[in-house]
């Protein structure tokens, strides 16, 4: 009989508060990871959950968890960045970044001291900012430094979808695209139900001025708002989004997942990090998936990478600051 070999996969965490913790429950819940180590700023936070969720483990599947340091990130297949402030009622995303991008060149430099050679994905506002950041300062190459990006509000677009339709989410395809913030965009253009268009489903000529399909859409791009005002932070959806994009990359799924990647030339667009489909695996993103946007769709994307693309550089002075 073939030996079956089981890849030893290690992940590592850096920031354990609301999004940090969730992710890792979830980690635990699904079995991914062989290894999982948790850092903090706070390493009493860091080792409360470890023990927290240790004790869960006869209820999961069998794996290694523990608080660390930046010295477990020197042989880590993934580092997951989840420190940083997150945004109180009202604040939007870009209110964070010089904050958190001064935070994330500390943390990048001490995790690329102990050489690290494997994965960044980072969950931290502005998370599509921070991830240039994170290319910047670590001089990984761009396929390895990965953001969640738009995948939650797409996650949340297709929820809508599948309430408002009736029909299961995982049977709604539909992208959110741009920044993970106020200026992103559904592509109503390639929204389908079980492979029809939507125009075609539900019988609407102009997607884009449908007041319902609008209302629907500000409902996705300000859920972090309407959340937030209520309990303080978002944490699940994020938690669970960063377990999908885990499975891709330690079991080599090729999935195409809307993750904030480095563009060169995709959609006429240079040297930004921004949400977009893209193949995902073990070497991180493979490729860009190119939709053929329409003319409204273009141009609302080039407003939101000139957004990204302004406060990028407010980012990268504060850095040298
Ligand atoms: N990308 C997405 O879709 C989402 C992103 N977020 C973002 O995730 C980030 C974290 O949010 P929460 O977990 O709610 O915040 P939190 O305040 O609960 O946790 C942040 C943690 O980072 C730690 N920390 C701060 N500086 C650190 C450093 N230098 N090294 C190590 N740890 C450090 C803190 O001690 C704290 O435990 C925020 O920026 C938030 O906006 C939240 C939800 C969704
Ligand atoms: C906080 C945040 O980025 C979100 O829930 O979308």
């Amino acid at each position: 009989m073939a030996e079956l070999k089981t890849k030893l996969r290690k992940v590592v965490i850096i920031g354990t508060g609301f999004v940090g913790s969730s992710y890792a429950y979830s980690l635990l819940n699904q079995g991914v990871a062989n290894e999982l180590v948790l850092v903090d700023l706070n390493k009493d936070k860091a080792e409360g959950e470890a023990r927290d969720l240790n004790h869960g483990m006869p209820f999961g599947a069998p794996m290694k968890i523990k608080a660390g340091d930046y010295s477990d990130c020197h042989n880590a297949d993934l580092v997951v960045i989840t420190a940083g402030a997150n945004q109180k009622p009202g604040e939007t995303r870009l209110d964070l970044v010089s904050k958190n991008a001064k935070i994330f060149k500390g943390i990048v430099q001490s995790i690329m001291d102990v050489g690290f050679d494997g994965i960044f994905l980072v969950a931290t506002n502005p998370v599509d900012i921070l991830s240039d950041i994170t290319l910047e300062v670590s001089g990984l190459p761009q396929e390895r430094v990965i953001g969640s990006g738009t995948i939650l509000d797409t996650a949340r677009f297709r929820y809508l979808l599948s309430e408002h339709f009736e029909v299961d989410s995982r049977n709604v395809h539909a992208y959110i695209i741009g920044e993970h913030g106020d200026s992103e965009l559904p592509v109503w253009s390639h929204v389908q139900i079980g492979g029809i268009p939507l125009s075609r489903y539900a019988g609407i000529d102009d997607l884009y001025s449908h007041p319902v399909m609008t209302e629907l859409f500000v409902n996705v791009r300000d859920a972090a708002y309407h959340i937030i005002e209520r309990k303080g932070a978002t944490y699940y959806g994020i938690g669970l989004a960063l377990v999908r994009l885990t499975k891709a990359i330690l079991n080599n799924e090729n999935s195409i997942v809307t993750i904030s990647t480095h563009l060169n030339g995709e959609y006429g667009l240079d040297d930004v990090y921004l949400g977009v489909p893209a193949i995902l695996n073990e070497n991180g993103v493979r490729e860009i998936i190119e939709l053929d946007l329409n003319e409204k769709e273009q141009k609302q994307l080039e407003k939101s990478a000139s957004v990204l693309k302004e406060m990028t550089e407010v980012a990268k002075q504060a850095i040298k600051e």
